[in-house]
């Protein structure tokens, strides 16, 4: 089968299939237990993301037990950092860690060599696309600037950004300079990523709903712009979906900015607006994963409504973030056989 009739290749051309492609974010993840068995043998969490017989595996896994229209590279956002040797490691329980970046450390950042250090992730997709069934589709991705920028400058997650706001506000040069480099550093790996066999790259701003309106523009819209114009230059063909959580009523501004492909679009987004979003291309989303965790009527109403008020038009169906540790496995098997078996 050729890339071009995987079904959510079809999607991002523009088209409408129903019932919708479906994927999940974070499909592979802790509430699987062969993730967690997985997980046990291959040491810490980045060492499970460079090493491609363990990340190809746990790829595969959701794919085994529910047959997504696509399989999403295991990796992880951070690793772009960690490239740049800002020593990132997970804590048991705290999340990501790393050093704090200061305002004098950013130049040293621009010459730096990536891709030889993400090459064992690159290898991860050269082998899923010899894995997976013709008809699944591959995602590669890679954390927005602004998303990634927040755990370099306050070295771990924090509620709000509080410490990368500020940052941004004293420093801006300094700033809008990293978000260059990381822009730059991103489009690299993503066209490595496809070149390797992704059908279609997600670029993950899981954080851009803490921005103010200016802010939005010049740190959200504007790093991803410039990820997509660089890998279109070299790949025309690049499929490109940009997930800005928390944008609300920005995302019109998000899309025409970047013109992504497609746009992500988180359970918060109004199914009236998505429907607004979905006349001036694709959407993807948006189902709350707390109704995964809930199941039953919450799980299935959510579902229906969605395909309600967007499967007459290129919708991916997918949670509006990732699904959680404590989802049940059997209501992620309801929830594709409910999209799977619905009818218009
Ligand atoms: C912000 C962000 C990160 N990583 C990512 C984002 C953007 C999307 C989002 O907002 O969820 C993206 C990501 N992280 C992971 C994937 C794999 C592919 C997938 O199945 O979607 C993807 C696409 C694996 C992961 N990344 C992480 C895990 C859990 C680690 C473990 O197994 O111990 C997985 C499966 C760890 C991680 N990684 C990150 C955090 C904050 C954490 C800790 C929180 C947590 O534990 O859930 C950074």
């Amino acid at each position: 089968m050729a890339s071009g009739t995987r079904k959510i290749v079809d999607v991002l051309n523009g088209n409408t299939v129903f019932p919708p492609p479906i994927w999940l974010m974070r499909q592979a993840g802790r509430y699987l237990p062969e993730y967690r068995e997985t997980r046990a043998k291959a040491g810490s969490f980045l060492d499970l993301c460079y090493s491609p017989e363990h990340a190809v595996e746990v790829t595969l896994q959701p794919i085994r037990r529910y047959g997504f229209d696509a399989a999403i590279l295991f990796s992880d956002i951070l690793v772009i950092p960690d490239a740049l040797k800002r020593q990132v490691r997970f804590d048991e329980g705290h999340g990501p860690r790393m050093q704090p970046l200061s305002v004098d450390e950013i130049p040293s950042l621009s010459p730096m060599p990536v891709m030889e250090h993400l090459e064992p992730v690159i290898e991860t997709v050269r082998r899923l696309r010899r894995e997976l069934p013709s008809e699944t589709a591959l995602l590669g991705f890679c954390g927005a600037p602004w998303t990634v920028a927040t755990y370099m400058i306050a070295g771990h997650g924090t509620p709000d950004q509080a410490p990368t706001r500020l940052f941004a506000y004293r420093e801006p040069k300094a700033f809008a300079a990293l978000l260059d480099i990381l822009a730059e550093k991103s489009a690299e790996y993503l066209v490595a990523q496809i070149d390797a066999g992704a059908d279609a790259v997600q670029i993950f701003d899981s954080w851009a709903g803490v921005l103010g309106e200016p802010e939005f523009a010049a740190y959200a819209v504007k790093p991803v712009r410039r990820i997509i114009d660089l890998v279109r230059a070299q790949r025309p063909n690049a499929r490109i979906i940009a997930f800005a959580k928390g944008a609300g009523m920005l995302l019109k501004d998000y899309r025409q900015g970047t013109d992504a492909d497609a746009i992500g679009l988180d359970w918060t987004v109004p199914l009236s607006f998505a429907a607004d979003l979905q006349k001036d291309g694709p959407v993807q989303g948006n189902l709350d994963p707390q109704r995964v965790v809930a199941g039953g009527a919450a799980l299935r109403d959510g579902v229906d409504a969605i395909l309600q008020a967007l499967g007459n038009g290129p919708l991916i169906f997918n949670l509006g973030h990732g699904i959680t540790p404590q989802a049940d496995p059997a209501n992620v098997a309801e929830l594709v056989n409910r999209v799977r078996g619905s009818s218009r």
